[in-house]
């Protein structure tokens, strides 16, 4: 869990996002919360709940982002998920306890992953002495042994070609059956599936490689080893009760209006189904149960047509944490292709980098493309900062079709480019439609 104080989590969550201090602050607030409540003596801990959160702002403009960057920061277990989803047809009877599923199973992954760091450097000593075993044999001496591991360390036998044993790994594509009505029936088939994974997995195989490929390999095989999966599975869940991070997307859309009638059925069931959820339920997985009660929920949507008050009012007691995302203005674009750390001008800089093609952007590029992007969005549609990424990516089309041809070529994109690559298709309504 992390220690960040509430402005550390900003100016953390700044590095990335453009704007939507009161978003960002909310969020803050949160996950200094969970720090303060691990701080209090156990019976206290048990009684603070988290405060929720209801995002509500136009599509694209930072709302998952934030969330995403925040669970990034806590180490925490992340899920988006889309409210509709529980609506639509064939998914009807999909019982929303899949969204707890679905958070252990990267809760595990994640696990697995922190904690292979963490035996990284034992498991680096097991993959060597197998090294040096598929080398010299295990019955050679220790002072042979000893000669070989130092000619390793120097690297001098990267290019070596051995044989090692390795584990199958799980057939891919096992498939997994999800019965209507029948949720459980589902984990039945997942646990037959990993059963089965085991078994393949259990076999050995012979394979011939460098010393230097099968470094990587063995390392991995090596962590895994001494990371027993109870363990992992322990940490997971544990993680997912007092870190998880569930974000719920499209939740307006779920919500009663006087337009739609038609649907308010099985809306409001889905509703109703999510809130033990976020009240604090005990959900079974094929891992064991997990609590719910202390993850936290960032419910968001746009509320174009429905408003907070159109969902159930427990739904909106569970939610009482409200901010509101800011429509991007020109001027916001201009930052978020320039400013962030992975700016989408930097991404594009780096990518063409790699062919030994130096891009470079004038400001009157960025601009325009700026401009751009607000035209498009106000004639066609308004998709935030998404249309940057179309923008760009029709913009650059051609250099980067052409980059491999171009080593050791600079190319300089201004706003004369802007507008010979997108301004006539901008201009065309019905062309950007599809193309922008
Ligand atoms: N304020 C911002 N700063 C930097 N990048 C942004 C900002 N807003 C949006 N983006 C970028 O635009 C893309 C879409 O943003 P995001 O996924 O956060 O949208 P959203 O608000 O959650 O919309 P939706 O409700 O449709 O999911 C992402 O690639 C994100 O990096």
């Amino acid at each position: 869990m992390t220690a960040f104080s509430p402005r550390e989590i900003v100016s953390e969550l700044d590095r990335f996002i453009v704007g939507q201090a009161d978003a960002k602050r909310a969020v803050a607030i949160a996950l200094r919360n969970r720090w303060r409540r691990q701080q209090l003596p156990e019976a206290l801990r048990q009684e603070i709940l988290p405060k929720n959160i209801l995002m509500i702002g136009p599509t694209g403009v930072g709302k998952t982002e934030i969330a995403r960057r925040l669970a990034r920061l806590a180490e925490a277990p992340f899920i988006k998920v889309e409210a509709t989803k529980f609506t639509e047809v064939g998914y009807v009877g999909r019982d929303v306890e899949s969204i707890v599923r679905d958070l252990v199973e990267a809760a595990i992954g994640m696990t697995r992953e922190r904690m292979r760091r963490e035996v990284h450097a034992k498991a680096e000593l097991a993959a060597e002495e197998r090294v040096v075993d598929a080398l010299v044999g295990q019955n050679a001496s220790a002072d042979t042994r000893q000669k070989f591991r130092k000619l390793l360390r120097e690297g001098a036998l990267a290019e070596r070609e051995i044989e090692i044993e390795v584990s199958g790994g799980a057939p891919q594509g096992m498939p997994t059956f999800d019965i209507p009505g029948m949720p459980g029936a589902q984990m039945g088939m997942i646990d037959l599936g990993d059963m089965l994974g085991k078994a393949f997995g259990g076999q050995k195989r012979k394979r011939r490689m460098t010393v230097a490929s099968s470094y990587e390999i063995l390392v991995k095989e090596e962590a895994d080893n001494l990371l027993d999966q109870e363990t992992v599975t322990r940490a997971a869940i544990e993680s997912v009760e007092q870190n998880g991070i569930v974000f719920l997307d499209e939740i307006d859309k779920i919500a009663r209006t006087e337009e739609r009638r038609g649907g308010d059925v099985s809306r409001e069931g889905v509703q109703r189904d999510l809130l033990p959820l976020i009240e604090g339920t005990t959900v079974a997985t094929k891992h064991g149960p997990v609590k719910t009660d202390f993850v936290l929920f960032i419910a968001s949507g746009a509320f174009h047509l429905a408003k907070p008050s159109d969902l159930l009012p427990e739904l909106q007691g569970r939610l009482p944490i409200r901010v509101e995302l800011n429509a991007l203005t020109r001027d916001d674009f201009r930052r978020i292709l320039t400013e962030p750390e992975a700016s989408l001008v930097t991404q594009y800089k780096a990518l063409l980098g790699t062919e030994g093609l130096t891009l470079v952007f004038t400001e009157d590029a960025i601009d325009a493309l700026a401009d751009m992007a607000v035209e498009i969005n106000r004639s066609v549609e308004n998709i935030g900062a998404r249309r940057l990424h179309t923008v760009l990516e029709k913009l650059l089309e051609e250099i980067s079709f052409t980059a491999s041809d171009r080593t050791g070529d600079t190319v300089t994109v201004d706003a004369e480019l802007v507008r010979s690559r997108v301004g006539e298709l901008a201009k065309d309504a019905d062309l950007s439609r599809f193309i922008l």
